[in-house]
């Protein structure tokens, strides 16, 4: 089924955001607080259990079917040698994905997530953004849904990209919605020069002029800024949160996916956990605009949702501990 046959569609969608189930949330709270250990002593993880206990509507959560996706696109930018690597290498590491041969394949398997790969017409890179959008609204459209559909019946999510040059359009998403300069935004990516970095921050500013005044709202941003495989995270986004399925965001270049619809509806990251701090310097600052705190610190930069995936297992901790223990009830240990 189509999620968004319009705009219009899409922006509904937007405007009807639902809040998670607050009896769900309360009683998994006061679980918490029934369990051996003084309250508020395994800190985040509490959080993480009622957080889930809220978006599945029950006290006592469980992922029986999570699931990561790897969207991939290609950039019309990467000709301005915004890139390390060249565009051909987006295909070949789907190709890796599709083998089994990825950091993905290895994290999916270990944090027990299925793993989809969903490439976005890679032989059709997106347009230059510097000189015109860099899709045309049924091109968006089309990304949106591919990422709605992509949502499955999961019951957590890990979303992912792969795309060469896409830490520019990241960076030009993240100046659209939140202002700054392109140097704020800007970074290394997969390990660009000096020289490089000035040609992207170049790529930025000249997007954000082309397309000034016509950066209204949330597609209109994606449309002439952003790529296929970070539009599809949009659409997953939005279709997870009206099937009440919470996700786990990856690195800079996923949570950019979020900011155009945060800056116009703040309440879209209600369902959202920032798995990870990428080191890619955008990615702080994107963070703390967004109000989300990440679970992990570790030094990654990859993508594909490697990060997100690592932090599934602080998840399936949070919910170990929350579904495990006894209470002092239980137990006969002195509630104090
Ligand atoms: O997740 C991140 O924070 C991250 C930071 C830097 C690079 N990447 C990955 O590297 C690619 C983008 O880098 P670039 O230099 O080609 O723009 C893309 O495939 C991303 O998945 C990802
Ligand atoms: C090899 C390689 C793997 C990646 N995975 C995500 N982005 C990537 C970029 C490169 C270059």
């Amino acid at each position: 089924m189509t999620m968004f046959r319009s705009v219009a569609d899409f922006e509904a969608a937007l405007g009807d955001l639902s809040a998670s189930d607050e009896a769900a949330r309360n009683a998994a709270r006061e679980r918490q607080g029934q369990l051996t250990k003084p309250p508020g002593s395994l800190g985040r993880l509490e959080e993480i259990a009622i957080f889930l206990a809220g978006w599945q509507g029950t006290m006592r959560p469980a992922i029986e079917r999570g699931r990561a996706i790897v969207f991939a696109g290609n950039h019309g930018v990467v000709a301005r040698g915004v890139s390390a690597f060249p565009a051909a290498v987006t295909a070949q590491m789907v190709a890796n994905f599709s083998a089994g041969g990825a950091a993905i394949n290895a994290l999916a398997g270990a944090a027990g997530l299925s793993l989809a790969v969903v490439p976005l017409e890679l032989d059709r890179p997106t347009a230059d953004f510097t000189l015109r959008p860099a899709m045309d609204e049924g091109e968006c459209l089309a990304a949106l849904n591919a990422g709605a559909a992509a949502i499955g019946d999961a019951d957590l999510l890990v979303l992912g990209e792969m795309g060469i040059g896409n830490s520019t359009a990241a960076a030009a998403l993240a100046a659209a919605s939140f202002g700054g300069e392109a140097v704020d935004w800007v970074g290394p990516g997969t390990g660009v020069d000096p020289a490089g970095i000035a040609r992207k921050v170049a790529t930025v500013e000249a997007g954000l002029a082309t397309h000034a005044g016509a950066l209204t709202s949330p597609f209109e941003i994606l449309r002439r800024l952003g790529g296929r495989e970070i539009v599809a995270i949009a659409g997953a986004v939005l279709a997870a949160r009206h099937a009440r399925v919470p996700i786990v965001l990856d690195g800079f270049i996923c949570t950019s996916a979020v900011a155009p619809l945060a800056a116009f509806y703040p309440t879209i990251v209600d369902h959202l956990i920032a798995g990870h701090c990428s080191v890619e310097p955008g990615h702080r600052r994107l963070l703390d605009k967004l109000g989300l705190e990440p679970l992990l610190s570790l030094g990654m930069r990859l993508g594909e949702g490697s990060g997100a995936a690592v932090a599934v297992g602080v998840i399936r901790a949070a919910l170990a501990a929350h579904d495990g223990m006894a209470t002092f009830a239980e137990a006969g240990v002195s509630a104090g």
